[in-house]
């Protein structure tokens, strides 16, 4: 049977196959549209991707840029350092050529220094043999050494003995002088002064002759005129230093050290240069402290001193040293100072001690361990000492002043033998001067080897170790000005200070009066100044009066009157080596 088939059928079997077919398309039409969905989302996922990675690709070219520069840089830099490397390279090469030149040379060196060496080691061989002979030498040159040492260490001690009886020969009282410079005080400017109107009033009268012999050419209207020679010790001309006179001031502090007092004094009328010679130029601020070749006889005095205590054992000497002033017969302690430390001028008074010494009870003494010492202690006292203008000075010192420095020597036996010696004889002299039987510095803490006869002049064998410390003083003395009254045109205070400056010189000139003559009685006690001198003049005691005085016509009376007094001072030098000569015959 013939198969039949319906187009309907076939038609719808069609339909259904391609509705079929289609919704298998339309299922694939939107699978591929989910797909495509997907790779869009994809698609915007990689562009997010590729839009991170282009900031990336831009960091890391600027980093790529950052490293091609740094390596261009070190490119650069390696090429200088290889450069200085080659130039290293080179100078390696150049040293090691000296190098070699030079450990050659310490070769050739080296193999010379040993041919010395051997050279030598064969000489000292040859020496060593003379040795032992030289040693003996050498021994024999400590031996004889140590015999020259007792020689000198004799000979130092007879020269001490022998400079102070040279000393005492030439006076225990000297006198110098010494003429200053004309300066513009010379040229009077007061009207009322007939001399200063003269045109004779500046003219140079008094003259340095020779080193000894002063001339004073008086002349006055109407009358010839006369010459006057006076002589001294020394006299120093105008021109000469500070070191000059200083030099033949010098011996007296060896002999402080030997054991006496010495007093140095500066006499004449005001401004004559007194304080010039004793302190130096000045201001009102007082002096330099500082070692000037201009500063004066205390200043280098002072230095001279310690510079003599430093060459004796170390600890045998001690200073002390006081500043007072005497104003209208009254002592004043320049160095007293009130609780607080502030400087007060104190009074003080001065008494005769029993041992017949004279002292100024409560007086400020101060400690001192060198030059500069003092002199800052005398400046802070200077600054308080009294002044007045005159006509004359404008800078005059009203008062004496009076600088003393005590030295406390400690007398270990073998050392103080010569000293104790010369303290003793010192002692005895000066209470013989006084009229008092000779007595021993002995008390009873002392241990004493006792002369066997009592001889006034005690032998080295006799002399009584002391074991107390033996005290000697130094007293540097700028006295006021000697004037008249009617020079210095003073009046009021002043001229009662005048009045007691003259009184007190005048006192002065009798104790030396006195002892020229070997008066029973010497007056020391007419006047503070000379009751507080008393122990540095007189007696064993070393005084060096400084006359100071103007070169000039206007100022003739005044140092007619000062080389008058120290014209009579003298007579006291002169009596006084007879009396050693006899005595010592
Ligand atoms: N040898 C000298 N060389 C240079 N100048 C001097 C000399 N002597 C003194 N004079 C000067 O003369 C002036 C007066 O001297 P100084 O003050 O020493 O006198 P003075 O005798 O101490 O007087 P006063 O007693 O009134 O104090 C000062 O200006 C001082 O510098």
């Amino acid at each position: 049977m013939p198969l039949f088939i319906n187009p309907n059928q076939i038609f719808t079997q069609r339909v259904n196959l391609l509705e079929h077919k289609l919704r298998g398309k339309e299922e694939r039409i939107f699978q591929l549209e989910t797909e495509n969905a997907l790779l869009h989302l994809k698609l915007a996922e990689c562009y997010g991707k590729l839009g991170r990675n282009n900031e990336e690709e831009a960091y890391i070219s600027s980093l790529y840029q950052v490293q091609l520069n740094r390596n261009k840089n070190t490119n650069l830099f390696l090429n200088g350092l290889f450069k200085e490397v080659q130039v290293l390279k080179q100078n390696l090469r150049d040293l090691s050529s000296i190098y070699a030149g030079f450990s050659k040379e310490l070769e050739q060196q080296s193999k010379n220094f040993l041919n010395k060496v051997i050279a030598a080691s064969c000489k000292i061989q040859d020496c060593s043999v003379d040795v032992n002979k030289l040693q003996a030498q050498v021994l024999d040159l400590e031996r004889s050494l140590q015999e020259e040492k007792n020689k000198y260490k004799d000979e130092r001690q007879k020269r001490k003995i022998l400079h102070n009886t040279l000393v005492e020969f030439r006076g225990n009282i000297r006198v110098h002088c010494r003429v200053r410079p004309f300066l513009s005080i010379d040229v009077g400017n007061n009207d009322t002064d007939l001399l200063s109107r003269s045109a004779t009033a500046s003219e140079k009268v008094v003259h340095a002759v020779n080193d000894d012999t002063i001339l004073v050419k008086c002349s006055r209207s109407g009358y010839p005129t006369v010459n006057k020679m006076f002589e001294f010790e020394r006299v120093y001309s105008p021109d000469d230093s500070q070191q000059t006179v200083f030099e033949e001031v010098r011996p007296l502090l060896t002999s402080l050290l030997d054991g006496y007092n010495v007093c140095i004094m500066a006499y004449g009328q005001t401004g004559s240069g007194k304080t010039h010679t004793m302190i130096g130029p000045h201001s009102e601020n007082g002096f330099s402290t500082g070692e000037l070749p201009e500063e004066g006889v205390i200043p280098k005095a002072t230095r001279e001193l310690f510079s003599l205590i430093s060459k004796k054992s170390p600890g045998s000497h001690s200073v002390e040293v006081s500043v007072v002033e005497v104003y209208n017969n009254e002592i004043f302690d320049l160095l007293a100072k009130d609780g607080d430390g502030s400087m007060l001028i104190m009074k003080r008074d001065v008494i005769t001690t029993s041992t017949g010494n004279s002292d100024v009870p409560s007086l400020t003494h101060e400690s001192v361990e060198n030059a500069a010492e003092i002199m800052h202690v005398f400046n802070h006292g200077l600054q308080l000492r009294a002044k007045h203008p005159t006509l004359v000075h404008a800078d005059s010192s009203r008062s004496h002043l009076v600088v003393t420095i005590t030295v406390t020597t400690q007398c270990a036996s073998a050392e103080g033998l010569a000293f104790s010696l010369q303290s003793v004889r010192q002692e005895s002299l000066s209470h013989r001067s006084r009229r008092q039987p000779p007595k021993l510095r002995v008390t009873d803490e002392q241990t004493m080897i006792r002369s066997r006869s009592p001889s006034p002049r005690p032998s080295l064998t006799e002399l009584p170790v002391l074991h107390k410390p033996v005290k000697t003083k130094l007293q540097l003395v700028d006295l006021a000005g000697s004037e008249c009254v009617g020079m210095s045109g003073v009046t009021g205070v002043a001229l009662r200070e005048t009045s007691f400056i003259n009184r007190s010189l005048s006192a002065l000139s009798d104790v030396l009066g006195a002892l020229a003559e070997q008066r029973p009685h010497i007056p020391y006690r007419n006047s503070k100044l000379t009751h507080l001198l008393q122990d540095s003049i007189g007696g064993d005691a070393k005084l060096l009066v400084m006359l100071c005085v103007s070169p000039t016509q206007r100022y003739m009376t005044e140092s007619l009157q000062s080389l008058g007094f120290g014209t009579r001072a003298r007579q006291v030098q002169r009596g006084q080596p007879r009396k050693k000569l006899t005595k010592s015959k």
